[in-house]
């Protein structure tokens, strides 16, 4: 059985169109299938947690929308159920399907979800973070504390406030906010703790994230090392008090250049601790988690079976 996840709202409304056309397609092929339409945010996350907590048959739940619609599926799957996840990418950003090289026609990606050749089973992340009841938020492309997420507040923010998508061309719009943003930066001492043995202090922290997949941010290869099958998060940490070098690191993942940068450090780890000493900004694939000083992230292996 197929459910189909669709967030119409997507990318403007373009989440909608993509989805007529599909289900005209859809009807050619004569598969068993039921369509769940989100009315608002967190719909997405309810209708998987009802799809695989009732049931324990195998079946594939597609996701249609962006990369928000895809997070809040990863969120409400529960692992008891046979679940397989295909993804037909109609949002803003798209990093999963730029990083996964998916089709851009939507019709091209259905077709590869009733023909697999194959599943991959695929690494995502969990963050935690709140002292007394801690929360915990999946992510499968990349989670972080800082400038990132700074960028990802003002992006979602704007687009709320407006009801328009300026930013919709992504890598153009990601370089115009993140540019404002860079202005602002107010760097902070903290450390990370990789693995829970080698503790890194840093004096000038503007942003660290950890990785899944290599793009972010609209099109941007944040992280160009980082494998979705190794266990491993790859962390980025960017610990430069000069706008100069801010600005050549921000050229750099905008350009995808993998070389050395001064104040750009890369690490790997299955497990990351960060503390920042003033409350900055978080994220979890390009949603919110408000302000916090101290999370917690690690990497779980080859968990989520998904048609690639
Ligand atoms: N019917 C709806 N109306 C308003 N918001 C919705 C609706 N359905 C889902 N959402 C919210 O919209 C958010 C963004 O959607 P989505 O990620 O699919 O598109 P996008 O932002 O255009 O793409 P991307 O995340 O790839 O940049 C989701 O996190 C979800 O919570």
């Amino acid at each position: 059985m197929y459910y189909f996840i669709v967030n119409p709202k997507a990318r403007r409304g373009i989440g909608q169109k993509v989805w007529n056309r599909l289900e005209q397609e859809i009807q050619k092929y004569g598969i068993d299938y039921e369509v769940y339409i989100t009315k608002q945010p967190g719909d997405a996350r309810t209708f998987t947690q009802q799809l695989t907590e009732e049931s324990r048959e195998p079946h594939t739940i597609i996701a249609v929308g962006g990369d928000g619609t895809f997070n809040e599926i990863l969120n409400g799957l529960s692992f008891c159920s046979g679940v397989t996840l295909g993804y037909i990418p109609a949002g803003t950003g798209n990093d999963l399907a730029r990083s996964l090289r998916f089709p851009k026609s939507p019709e091209r990606c259905l077709k590869k979800i009733l023909n697999p050749k194959y599943h991959s089973y695929m690494d995502y992340g969990i963050l935690s973070y709140g002292e007394n009841e801690p929360e915990h938020r999946r992510f499968l492309i990349s989670s972080g504390i800082g400038l990132d997420a700074a960028i990802c507040h003002k992006r979602l923010e704007f687009m709320k406030r407006s009801g328009i998508s300026l930013l919709r061309p992504g890598r153009l719009g990601y370089f115009l906010i993140a540019l404002i943003e860079l202005i602002r930066v107010k760097p902070t001492r903290g450390y990370i703790v990789l693995d829970g043995a080698r503790r890194i202090e840093f004096n000038h922290i503007c942003t660290i994230s950890a990785h899944i997949h290599p793009f972010d941010c609209g099109g941007v290869r944040v992280a160009p090392k980082a494998s979705y099958n190794d266990g491993f998060l790859e962390v980025r940490v960017v610990h430069n008090a000069h706008r100069r070098d801010l600005f050549s690191a921000l050229l750099d993942a905008m350009l995808g250049w993998k070389g050395k940068r001064r104040g750009v450090r890369h690490y790997q780890c299955r497990e990351l601790l960060i503390h920042v000493e003033r409350p900055l900004p978080v994220h979890t694939d390009g949603e919110s988690c408000l302000f916090q000083t101290d999370l917690h992230l690690r990497c779980v292996e080859k968990k989520l079976r998904m048609i690639i």
